[in-house]
């Protein structure tokens, strides 16, 4: 399938400038940390010695997973229509903190087990995935479709971020699959608690998972592999994100499932990385080990492990904080302030 071109590196002299620019503000060399770090990236998605950001989305992603009939999640399968009534009615985390923070919250329902709810962007390609633990997950065609889905979302937001959100129960083991196939690492290194199993229902949750890379073996491409094991919603994420970074957006990342959906993009187009702002390291056990995987730090570490875009909506301020310091603080020159020897 076809999938758009991501821009050509900035040009040569920017990060030099950005760095210069950084050093020379009123501050002991380096003393925001990370934050300058931060401000140098955005600079360098957006091409611009001044990044600004506009307009953020924070589109949450819904869709039911086949394997949540398998007794993989603390909750059942009704909670994602009813999460999705909730986050268009206002009341979950996502919605106070998109309200909180002067997000537009998009509900993208990529393939809800229910009547769409009216609010809802219609991305639906079917009700709720095939079972993986017995064959694909779906079929290619509705794979490309997700991620087409994905991209044309994009393509008709406004502005320039996008925080990656979802909600899907069974979607945790979904994005394992995914980790297993995709870093290689034994599946018992890729599997967590989700939204609360105990010690028994993570050994159930194994079971099952295991039966899934059995029964997908044939999956070769990373095309096959996100049919195979992945949920509607995180192939429309996928889509998304390249898109994203085709535009020269910034992608704030949440947790564990959405860095599925990019650890998938990056598959399918290499270095769509480079566009992306790790929010927070979720408390999903596997999280840390992909998060290292793809040499990704985390802006923030508060053991959450809700999901929804959450960590996204929570790490914002850091983002508008990075372009306010970069593009308004005074350098030493400017303020008439002795630099260092
Ligand atoms: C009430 C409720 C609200 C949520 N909001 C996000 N999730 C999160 O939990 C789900 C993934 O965990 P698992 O794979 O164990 O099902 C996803 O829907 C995710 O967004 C929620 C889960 C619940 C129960
Ligand atoms: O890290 C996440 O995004 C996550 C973890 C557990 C449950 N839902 C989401």
């Amino acid at each position: 399938m076809n999938l758009p071109e991501l821009p050509a590196l900035a040009e040569p002299g920017l990060a030099a400038r950005v760095q210069h620019a950084i050093d020379h503000k009123t501050k002991p060399l380096g003393a925001l940390g990370r934050v300058e770090a931060l401000a140098l990236q955005l600079a360098l998605i957006q091409g611009v010695d001044k990044p600004a950001l506009r307009q953020p989305q924070l589109v949450v992603y819904a869709a039911d997973h086949g394997l949540s009939r398998r007794g993989v999640s603390a909750y059942p399968r009704e909670v994602t229509p009813q999460m999705v009534a909730n986050m268009l009615a206002g009341g979950a985390a996502v919605s106070v903190l998109a309200r909180q923070q002067g997000l537009a919250l998009t509900i993208a329902d990529c393939g809800v087990d229910a009547p769409l709810a009216e609010g809802a962007v219609d991305l639906r390609i079917a009700a709720g995935t095939a079972d993986s633990s017995a064959g694909p997950a779906m079929t290619i065609e509705q794979a490309e479709r997700a991620l087409r889905n994905g991209m044309a979302l994009v393509e008709r937001l406004p502005g320039n971020a996008l925080l990656l959100g979802e909600m899907g129960i069974g979607n945790t083991s979904s994005a394992s699959l995914l980790m297993a196939r995709l870093t290689g690492l034994p599946l018992a290194d890729c599997v967590g608690r989700g939204t609360g199993l105990d010690d028994a229902g993570v050994a159930r949750k194994l079971a099952v998972l295991g039966d899934a890379l059995a029964a997908n073996v044939a999956a070769r491409t990373p095309l096959q592999i996100a049919a195979a094991l992945g949920g509607f919603e995180i192939l429309t994420m996928a889509g998304s994100v390249i898109a994203a970074a085709a535009s020269c957006r910034v992608v704030v990342v949440d947790g564990f499932i959405t860095t599925a959906a990019v650890a998938l993009a990056e598959a399918l187009r290499p270095g769509v990385l480079a566009a992306c702002v790790f929010a927070h390291r979720s408390a999903e056990g596997p999280h840390a080990r992909w998060l290292q995987q793809l040499a990704a730090r985390p802006l923030l570490d508060l053991d959450l492990r809700l999901g929804e875009g959450s960590g996204a909506a929570l790490a914002w301020p850091l983002l508008t904080a990075a372009c306010a310091l970069l593009t308004e603080m005074a350098s030493f020159e400017s303020a008439g302030v002795s630099n260092r020897e």
